[in-house]
């Protein structure tokens, strides 16, 4: 039975460290894991390869509908992230991709499109999901809702640490840019705005360690799950 399948949301800006804790408890719990960031990142480079304008939602709507993508598990913490065939792991990681995945993403019908492929992940034993709507909308009757955040200035500081490991030519004043202009975009958007879901733990992670904040979850949850 689908109800029956327990989900901890972890909502929060860009760069809190969603990614990273939610990947950690997965794995601690044995549990799946959605990233639904890499959806709407996937569907803004799907766009460009059709030539579609990110400000276009009619245009939009049947890429997002048929969206041929496979999120690949290849070790434990690595997958690929293949679309129509290509690698594009790496392709939606650029912070271009994730300013592009943010206008997309405001459009209610893409989101609705995208409604149905993420609860698909949603499956025994158990989901952890990250993104911005998650326990809002969602997974709205999730048991455990997790609000995680961090200074803008922290996480174009960890941005950029993460970019530059990668290899990427970047700069912290254009990342703290562009991080506050996706968090103004994400907050006021009409449809799924980021906002703390009823409920959530609000975790302030800028002075904490992954380590730390993965423990505050995990408590959370023992105390919600059992
Ligand atoms: N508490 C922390 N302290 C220091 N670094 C952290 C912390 N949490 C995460 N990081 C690092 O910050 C970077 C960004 O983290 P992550 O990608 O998980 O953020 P995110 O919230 O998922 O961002 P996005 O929504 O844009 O995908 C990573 O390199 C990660 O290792
Ligand atoms: N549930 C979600 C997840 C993401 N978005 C939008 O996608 C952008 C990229 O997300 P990342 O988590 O990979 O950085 C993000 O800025 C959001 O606009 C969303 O709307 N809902």
């Amino acid at each position: 039975m689908q109800e029956s399948i327990p989900v901890i949301t972890i909502d929060g800006p860009s760069g809190a460290g969603k990614g990273t804790v939610a990947r950690i408890v997965a794995e601690q719990l044995g549990w799946h894991l959605l990233d639904s960031g890499a959806i709407y990142r996937v569907l803004a480079v799907a766009a460009q390869h059709h030539n579609i304008s990110v400000e276009d939602e009619e245009s939009l709507l049947p890429i997002a509908a048929h969206l041929d993508v496979q999120f690949q598990i290849c070790s434990v913490g690595e997958g690929k992230v293949i679309l129509e065939g290509e690698d594009v792991s790496n392709a939606i990681r650029t912070e271009e991709i994730g300013a592009l995945a943010s206008k997309v993403a405001a459009f209610p019908r893409v989101r609705e499109a995208l409604l149905r492929r993420q609860r698909a992940f949603k499956v025994t034993p158990g989901l952890v999901a990250d993104g911005r709507d998650m326990g809002t909308i969602v997974f709205a009757d999730a048991p455990v809702k997790v609000f995680l955040t961090a200074s803008a200035e922290e996480r174009a500081q960890r941005r950029f640490n993460q970019l530059k490991g990668k290899g990427f030519d970047v700069k912290i004043g254009r990342l703290l840019d562009d991080i506050r202009l996706r968090d103004e975009r994400d907050q006021n958007r009409k449809v799924a705005p980021l906002i703390p879901a009823e409920g959530a733990l609000i975790i302030d992670s800028t002075e904490l360690s992954i380590d730390e904040v993965v423990s505050k979850i995990l408590s959370f949850c023992n105390e919600k799950l059992m």
